[in-house]
């Protein structure tokens, strides 16, 4: 491979650009000085049917004309368009794991995209059968073992088998079904199947396990539990197959846990778990939600896709926003980005994105094998707006750190109680905290505002807000089905935008095995003081100090 990541003609120009201007890099002042900022540095988003509406106003970033082109040198320089369609084509982009890397294939709406490696016919198929299925467990056709109708399901899975269905179950909320309760156990502590097995009633719940190896401690561990759990009323294992379904790509494990191929749910190879919501894996979400709406999410995903596929550079919202957080992160030094959704159905959307991003962006070697010697993927966090504001939007506005942050709101709530008071009272708060944290306040406007007060020095300096920091706001019109699966494509896109000019393979995630490998070993030992062995003396004290306590 011949490109040099992080030494690209635009790179050094950025570095210069940041060295000598990024102090003249003022927001007030470049407000001031350009009456048409917001509309120069916005973009409109609308689908083909005018049914998804979203704005991004990234007028209230530390840039300027200079600094925008030269970025957008950066992605043509950092080969984006053609990585782009080259995942598009079905390249094997996934080059560790040597798998294509076709999650744009699971949502190809009309089936537009023709991508050999993923026949459309098989997806298609899948969905298929996942809505007669959806459809019986919704209707009350499908029956429990003493005849009743399922309204309970409850996920068994982790990381991309689990937080997908948890984000889009709970932004969705408005459009799920009544009487029907999703419940989700990740964790492999048993507390977690504990407390959820509680709230449920073995004759009409139904258990999906979800995992795409099928071979994932943590899942199998509590599936297994769910099983003896659910054996223990239902008494006769030919019971499990009105209770137990799977989605997974290992077709074999499945049948060996017992449960049946006609309600075993496939996906593939080059489906990356934490791009797999889209897939069987969304089999939750489409029980919750009913097939119509499932194939919403699909449609908005895709005419994402088609967004960041065919538009210009400089209008493509993944592009921007990538480009964006690049500049932050590799110029300013900012270690971090926040995800600030003014929704409350939204509250899961920055796990969500903390496992999308940094799994797939959280790695020092390039795709040739090279130390990288610039930063890469951000650490990703944050939580719905109002209730981030109470707790650390403090750091944010006053803090010795930078914090790059997208806020993001609808501009029609679901629930417009009270006349709509209470949204207007949010979106005050979405509006107020950006300006806040832009233009902050002067040590003379406190002056003015504390009166006789102002000669307390400590207590001027404190009420001082330096501002000067940037953020991105996304307003949308709903979050209906197919506007969540556009919004969700939009970080999908601005991921892989920042791996590409990384030089990084967003789609392995070796970094998470060897805490496994680890883990299998100990729990060998964890019976016995005499089998400790292989550890360094903290690790060999930690264990027999358990294994002591714990006798
Ligand atoms: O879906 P399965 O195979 O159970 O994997 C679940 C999760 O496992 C983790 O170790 C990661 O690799 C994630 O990317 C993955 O989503």
């Amino acid at each position: 491979m011949s490109v040099d990541w992080g030494h690209y003609p635009s790179w050094a120009k950025l570095q210069k650009l940041y060295d000598a201007d990024h102090t003249k890099l003022v927001l007030k002042e470049l407000f001031d000085a350009d009456p048409k900022r917001f509309e120069k540095f916005s973009r409109e988003y609308n689908s083909p049917q005018k049914d998804v509406h979203v704005l991004l106003d990234f007028s209230k970033n530390l840039i300027n004309d200079d600094v925008f082109s030269t970025l957008l040198e950066l992605a043509k320089e950092g080969g984006v368009e053609q990585a782009r369609d080259e995942m598009f084509s079905g390249k094997h982009i996934n080059t560790s794991e040597d798998r294509a890397v076709l999650h744009v294939a699971l949502r190809n709406v009309g089936g537009e995209f023709k991508i050999d490696e993923a026949g459309a016919d098989e997806v298609q198929g899948v969905l298929d059968r996942m809505a007669t299925f959806a459809n019986q467990i919704r209707s009350g056709e499908w029956k429990g073992y003493t005849g009743k109708a399922i309204d309970t399901i409850v996920n068994i899975g982790i990381g991309g088998s689990d937080l997908g269905p948890v984000m889009v179950t709970e932004a969705l909320k408005p459009y799920g079904k009544e009487g029907l309760t999703c419940h989700f156990v990740s964790n492999v502590d048993g507390t977690h199947i504990a407390e959820i097995t509680k709230q449920c009633n073995p004759e009409t719940t139904l258990f999906i396990v979800a995992s795409k190896t099928f071979t994932t401690q943590e899942t199998i561990t509590n599936a297994e539990s769910a099983k003896e759990w659910f054996l223990q009323s239902a008494g006769d294992a030919k019971h499990v197959a009105k209770h137990f379904c799977a989605l997974s790509t290992n077709k074999k494990a499945v049948e060996s846990f017992g449960i049946n191929a006609d309600v075993m749910f496939p996906f593939w190879e080059w489906v990356g778990g934490r791009y797999s919501l889209w897939s069987a894996i969304g089999l939750p979400i489409m029980l919750f939600i009913g097939p119509e709406n499932f194939q919403e999410l699909l449609a908005g995903a895709h005419e994402m896709d088609k967004h960041f596929l065919e538009t210009k550079l400089e209008d493509n919202l993944p592009v921007i926003l990538a480009l964006l957080g690049i500049w932050y992160n590799d110029f300013y030094g900012a270690q971090t980005h926040a995800l600030l959704p003014y929704d409350q159905y939204m509250h899961k959307f920055a796990d969500y994105f903390q496992q999308g991003d940094m799994e797939s962006n959280g790695k020092f070697v390039t795709k040739d094998g090279r130390r990288v010697t610039y930063q890469t993927g951000p650490i990703i966090w944050g939580q719905s707006g109002t209730n981030g504001q109470h707790a650390f939007y403090q750091l944010i506005h006053q803090g010795t750190k930078l914090i790059p942050a997208d806020f993001l709101a609808p501009i029609e709530t679901q629930n417009p109680i009270r006349g709509g008071l209470h949204h207007k009272i949010l979106l005050s708060n979405f509006f107020a905290q950006p300006e806040a944290l832009a233009f902050g306040k002067s040590e003379d406007e406190v002056r003015k505002e504390l009166g006789e007060q102002a000669s307390n020095e400590a207590l001027l300096k404190s009420k001082v807000f330096e501002g000067n920091r940037p953020t991105n706001s996304i307003l949308f019109q709903k979050l209906t089905p197919r506007t969540l699966g556009s919004l969700i494509v939009m970080y999908e896109h601005k991921i892989f935008v920042q791996g590409c000019i990384w030089g990084i393979n967003s789609f392995d995630q070796m970094g998470v095995e060897l805490g496994k490998v680890l883990a299998k070993a100990i729990l060998g030992q964890l019976d016995d003081a005499s089998k400790v062995d292989g550890h360094d003396s903290s690790t060999t004290g930690l264990i027999k100090h358990y294994i002591t306590r714990a006798a």
